[in-house]
């Protein structure tokens, strides 16, 4: 689980550690579960964690409230969005760091807001007990701090005079398939929010995060010197 959640912001350790307590586990702690299972394995002492409980296999699963929803339900295929986009997120990273861009460390911090969009979507208000609430509320801040990294490096970029496709070298490339896994994210976490289950700022946070997604996927291609492809009509 260390190697989880060890690069992530303080409040994202707290709560995978107070979920990973529990019997339900959230979407982050999936793969938090795996690392302790490989953990224990190479001590060699303890009985290995299964990483399957079997209980999904009917093609339901439970939110955190502890609710028992089919696998369609809009809960899971937000958090299987948002579970992608971080997916996406971690490739273009690996591509970047690559490449030594230093806002690489603005990717890690989102990866972990990722978990707690995940967990506050995993928490339907209609089900959540104050205690839930209280485990998963989503802050702000996040929102904040998007609009000043945006801010921030759209001044360094010419402007734009013509539609751009996806392109820029590979950083740039990845960053955009960030950015579209990311619109279909905010898709299905909207209906979600529409109902009063989850926070408005949730769906805020994606929408500023694909403009991020954009913004540094054209930062990445000017500062590694890559042409951007532009959109040219067909004669
Ligand atoms: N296909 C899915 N897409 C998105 N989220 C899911 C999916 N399946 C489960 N979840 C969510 O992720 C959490 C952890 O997933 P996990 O794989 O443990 O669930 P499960 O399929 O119900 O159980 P198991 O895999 O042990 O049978 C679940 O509690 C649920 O909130």
């Amino acid at each position: 689980m260390a190697s989880v959640v060890l690069r992530c912001f303080p409040q994202c350790c707290v709560m995978s550690v107070v979920m990973c307590a529990r019997a339900r586990l959230l979407p982050p702690l999936c793969a938090a579960r795996k690392c302790r299972s490989y953990a224990s394995s190479a001590e060699g002492g303890d009985r290995v964690p299964k990483i399957y409980t079997k209980t999904g296999d009917k093609g339901f699963s439970s939110t955190f409230t502890g609710e028992r929803r089919p696998k369609e339900d809009p809960v899971f295929e937000a958090l299987g969005a948002t579970d992608e986009l971080s997916a996406a997120i971690g490739l273009a990273r690996e591509f970047c760091l690559d490449r030594g861009h230093p806002f690489t460390e603005e990717l890690d911090k989102i990866q972990c807001i990722l978990q707690d969009v995940g967990s506050n979507i995993a928490t339907p208000l209609s089900s959540a007990r104050e205690s839930h609430i209280k485990k998963t509320k989503f802050s702000a801040q996040a929102v904040s701090d998007l609009e000043c990294w945006i801010d921030r490096y759209t001044a360094e970029l010419p402007p734009l005079k013509n539609f751009i496709l996806p392109s820029g070298g590979k950083s740039s490339a990845s960053l955009h398939v960030a950015r579209t896994a990311c619109r279909r994210a905010e898709r299905r976490a909207i209906p979600i929010v529409r109902a009063g289950e989850a926070d408005p700022d949730v769906a805020i946070f994606l929408n500023r995060l694909s403009d991020y997604l954009f913004i540094m996927a054209r930062y990445a291609a000017l500062k590694e010197g890559q042409q951007e492809t532009i959109y040219q009509r067909p004669e």
